[in-house]
């Protein structure tokens, strides 16, 4: 097993007021296991926790209560949080994910210089061989991010998150914001790189479309907790509680019936 997060609370403070805050819970308890070089999917509505979740698991914010453990050990209580090392993220919104003064060569070398001190002629080998990985040429180095198209930019968000060897990436709707064609070249780029480098992936989404193509197993999450899970993709349509076949049918209705792709 690569994750185990075992009964993870996190509650925000929310202004009730002029000065008064209250406390709303927003994960209450959300256990569950990620095993390597698998891709699992994490579906719910809007509001339901879900990227509090994926900022919780790459070391961004700590939980109130709950351990993580990677590889059997406790990350989420100790200093300088080793969940960093080993995860990365790439959010939908590609465009401010990267600094616009950044060249993609900056971008590339971000991660780099959080590792070991590499020479500059070592990043750059580096750099070259991660957009071929994404399937970008090495003209695209020395461009500006708005030189380039969504789809591509996106790519170089991927490039920068596999450069620091993650055992695991989020991916927090990280196709949504791309064309449909653009989605399924990404979709692809991303399993093959799975195969490649045996990362696993939390894939979090609205689109059951995306999850039945690139996931092994699904979670559904409602109200901070994860009430169902799907182990077999083939099985998605015989989900048990209500709430995943409230959200697998009005999928489905907005997409045109039981043949239609679906989105949440
Ligand atoms: N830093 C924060 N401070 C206060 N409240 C927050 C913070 N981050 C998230 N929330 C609240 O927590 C709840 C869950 O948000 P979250 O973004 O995790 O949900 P989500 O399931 O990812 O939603 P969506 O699918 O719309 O992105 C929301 O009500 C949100 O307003």
């Amino acid at each position: 097993m690569l994750l185990e997060a075992k009964e993870l609370y996190k509650s925000y403070k929310k202004p009730a007021g002029i000065v008064r805050k209250e406390e709303v819970r927003i994960l209450k308890g959300v256990s569950f296991t990620l095993l390597e070089g698998e891709c699992l999917g994490i579906i719910g509505e809007s509001g339901s926790g879900k990227s509090t979740l994926g900022r919780i698991l790459i070391g961004l914010e700590k939980p109130d209560s709950g351990a993580i453990q990677v590889k059997r050990s406790d990350v989420s209580s100790i200093k300088n949080n080793p969940v960093k090392q080993k995860s990365s993220v790439v959010f939908q919104d590609y465009s401010t994910s990267v600094n616009p003064r950044f060249k993609v060569v900056d971008v590339l070398f971000e991660p780099m210089n959080s590792l070991k001190k590499l020479r500059k002629k070592d990043k750059l080998e580096k750099a070259v061989a991660l957009l071929k990985k994404v399937g970008l040429s090495e003209i695209y180095l020395y461009r500006y991010p708005h030189e380039l198209s969504g789809g591509q930019l996106q790519r170089v968000c991927i490039a920068r998150a596999i450069a620091a060897n993650p055992a695991f990436i989020v991916l927090d709707e990280a196709i949504s914001s791309l064309d449909v064609s653009i989605q399924v070249q990404v979709m692809d780029l991303l399993m093959d790189l799975k195969k490649q480098l045996n990362i696993a992936y939390i894939f979090i989404t609205h689109d059951l479309t995306a999850i039945t193509y690139i996931c092994d197993r699904v979670l559904f999450f409602k109200d901070g907790v994860v009430i169902e899970e799907v182990q077999n993709m083939a099985e998605l349509r015989n989900v048990k509680e209500d709430y995943s076949k409230a959200l697998l049918h009005a999928a489905m209705e907005m997409n045109g019936g039981e043949n239609g792709a679906y989105e949440i």
